[in-house]
């Protein structure tokens, strides 16, 4: 796999510092034996759909995490991208339901599923991190969801072994391949740059990077959850 991490912040910056020091954490979720079943168009049916209506779920519970980046904003540019990123992810659950409704299931029937205890466990746990923290704390935990389904799909597109033709997932892909995710990817982790610089993020880095790497290894189970599935 290339170089599809140089897409997102600057050399030196605090994110790729934290996304260095995730190693394998890091590493582990972005390129998940889910993700690269969805490349090459293996990953059966029934975890694609376990997954995606879990993600459903939790993309509700990320919107209100965002939110709250809305409520600790420190500035009026910061306010008004967090506000987008909230629409943005609201804006997401249409790719969600566009599949959910091929499968003849209303979103009345998704909002009914349970969520999985992967599910609950992941996004309460950003909340958690919000609202005991301060921004920088809950940017941290927000970023590798944001960032990470970025370079997912930069590494698809790079993946020597990815179905072009005839793939379920194609749309999927093209949600997170698309210019306008991959400049809100971009723009996440610029913002970690210049929180680190201004919240103190050398001092801090210890409990980011704890909190970074806790981040990415519950989206490999949130992968996970679906590959279980099959
Ligand atoms: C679990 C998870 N992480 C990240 C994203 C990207 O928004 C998503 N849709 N779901």
């Amino acid at each position: 796999m290339s170089e599809a991490h140089q897409e997102f912040g600057a050399p030196g910056g605090l994110f790729r510092r934290l996304r260095d020091a995730a190693g394998r954490d890091w590493t582990g979720y972005t390129w998940h034996p889910f993700v690269q079943r969805v490349s090459d168009g293996t990953l059966p049916l029934l975890s694609f759909r376990h997954y995606l209506i879990q993600d459903y779920l939790f993309l509700i519970h990320f919107a209100r995490a965002k939110a709250l980046a809305v409520v600790k904003g420190e500035s009026l540019a910061a306010m008004r991208e967090k506000a987008a990123a909230v629409l943005a992810i609201l804006d997401e659950t249409k790719l969600h339901l566009k599949y959910c409704a091929e499968w003849g299931l209303s979103e009345a029937e998704v909002v009914k599923v349970p969520e999985t205890a992967e599910t609950v466990s992941y996004t309460r746990w950003v909340l958690d991190r919000g609202l005991s923290g301060d921004i920088l704390d809950l940017e941290i935990a927000l970023a590798p969801c944001t960032v990470g389904y970025g370079e997912v799909a930069l590494r698809i597109l790079a993946d020597p072994a990815r179905k072009v033709e005839g793939n379920a997932y194609q749309s999927w892909i093209d949600t997170y391949a698309d210019e306008g995710y991959q400049a809100m990817a971009r723009a996440a982790a610029a913002r970690i740059d210049a929180l680190g610089e201004s919240h103190g993020g050398e001092a801090r880095f210890a409990r980011l990077s704890a909190d970074f790497a806790e981040a990415a290894r519950l989206e490999q189970r949130f992968w996970q959850q679906g590959l279980d599935a099959g």
